[in-house]
């Protein structure tokens, strides 16, 4: 996979999306599932998972240090090694293209008495580390990092470590899961203070699999997190929702296609996964929520989406936690709107699998729309009915820097703008969304993908 020969593809104007579609599970609860079924005693059984390159290798991890996975029909079957009681891995881990694998395993596995060392693609390679370095050093761990804290890294845990209280510095899910992971192996209680409220499933899938967590939150919303360490985690029955972050793609192209009518069905509806929503509905997009329903402790429901008018808004900045890996699709919806649409708050899109920030004005530069990027912002100027976007000439191709929600991204902008889309790799999409060609053309796609 690290040296694949890129898969260059295209999007044409597509005729009306008609349909149901269903997207894959959700990718931060699917890498959480084999962290925690693998730690856990006893058996978890998961259903719904997320069989994308990324949640893949975070379960090859997990076998690595004694977990046992396997599938029966449709489900997952994982044997944990109980908490505490990871092996040392033989060789180092390969997390690919996945952040969110990497990162939350350095919590998990930096606190034990042990040596492991992290590789990934060149675009993991490029991430920054030290945010989750940082505090598992201030707990008492040894790091071996190439310049900049970035991968390959090597931990040596210590043999007692040591019980923090940590405020994330950055609005971060995975800083702040992996300072609770590692206080699992640590004696005490281990404290995140999280300043700004982001994605909830490390607190709630522990809690869950009967971890001893508290959370208080001040009357500013910071969030204060204690984990109790050593304590016995117990396998789980869970049902993984469906990735809200994969429904933007069918949600912003049935929005954009003049003429569709779609359902996306078992779509998560976490109150810290929502802002695209929020936002699309706040631009004029119809989009109505059905059939909402408890999944396993989490709200799930169906998207009824028809093709809008939209209109440029205001994204305000403390909204950008609930939707962070959206920016790039809100920008295509944002190119079809009628006037500006303004984001701010978008600092962490620059260390994401690319650049996103520059990636997608790039892109979009490339495809006629009219935008400005800023230090953290950006600013796009719509073309209501995609009047004159698409590649602006035959090397207009855009630029996809291993990064799978570019890719998705601008095959969406494809199927509404008068000319085609085309990107440089497609190969990408398979990290999150493996579906996502099949999909997109189940519903009237007009997609292709070269051979
Ligand atoms: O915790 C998680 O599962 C994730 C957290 C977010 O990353 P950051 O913590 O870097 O914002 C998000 O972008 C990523 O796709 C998944
Ligand atoms: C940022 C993302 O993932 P990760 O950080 O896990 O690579 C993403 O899926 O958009």
């Amino acid at each position: 996979m690290h040296n694949h020969t890129p898969k260059p593809a295209s999007a044409h104007k597509s005729p009306p999306l008609k349909g149901k579609a269903r997207v894959p599970g959700d990718k931060s609860i699917s890498h959480r599932s084999f962290m925690f079924g693998g730690l856990a005693s006893g058996e978890t059984r998961v259903t719904g998972l997320l069989e994308g390159d990324d949640v893949l290798a975070t379960g090859r991890a997990m076998q690595a240090m004694g977990a046992q996975i396997r599938k029966e029909g449709d489900t997952w079957i994982i044997n944990g090694t109980g908490n505490g009681c990871l092996l040392e891995p033989e060789e180092p881990f390969d997390f690919g293209n996945a952040g969110t694998g990497a990162r939350l395993t350095m919590g998990l596995v930096g606190t034990y008495n042990m040596k492991t060392t992290f590789t990934g693609d060149a675009s993991l390679s490029k991430r920054p580390m030290g945010r989750v370095l940082n505090p598992l050093r201030e707990m008492g761990v040894q790091v071996e990092a190439a310049d900049g804290d970035r991968c390959p890294i090597t931990l040596h845990g210590p043999r007692t470590a040591n019980p923090i209280s940590y405020r994330v510095p950055m609005a971060s899910a995975q800083v702040k899961s992996a300072v609770l992971l590692a206080g699992l192996n640590t004696p005490g209680i281990t404290t995140v203070i999280e300043p700004v409220m982001t994605r909830d499933h490390t607190e709630k899938m522990l809690a869950g699999f009967g971890a001893k967590i508290e959370i208080e939150e001040d009357a500013d919303g910071t969030r204060h997190i204690h984990i109790h360490g050593q304590g016995e985690l117990r396998g789980q029955t869970i049902e993984v929702p469906g990735d809200p972050s994969s429904a933007g793609f069918p949600l912003v192209a049935a929005l954009i296609v003049p003429g569709s009518d779609i359902i996306i069905e078992n779509a998560l509806m976490n109150p810290t996964r929502t802002g695209l929503i929020t936002t699309l509905q706040e631009m004029g997009g119809q989009i109505d929520i059905i059939n909402m329903r408890d999944a396993g402790g989490e709200d799930v429901a169906d998207l009824h989406v028809r093709a809008s008018n939209l209109k440029g808004v205001v994204v305000p900045p403390e909204r950008a936690p609930s939707m962070i890996d959206e920016y790039p699709v809100l920008a295509i919806a944002a190119a079809f709107a009628e006037g500006e649409t303004f984001m701010d708050g978008l600092d962490e899109l620059r260390v994401k699998e690319s650049d996103r920030l520059a990636a997608v004005a790039r892109g979009l530069e490339a495809n006629g729309v009219e935008c400005h990027e800023g230090e953290m912002s950006l600013t796009v100027k719509g073309s209501p009915g995609g009047k004159g976007l698409g590649a602006l000439s035959a090397q207009a191709v855009v630029e996809t820097h291993l990064d799978h929600r570019i890719a998705m991204a601008f095959l969406v902008m494809g199927m509404a703008s008068e000319k085609a889309v085309h990107i440089d790799d497609a190969t990408m999409i398979a990290t999150s969304f493996p579906e996502f060609m099949d999909l997109m053309r189940g519903l009237g796609a007009d997609i292709q993908v070269a051979n």
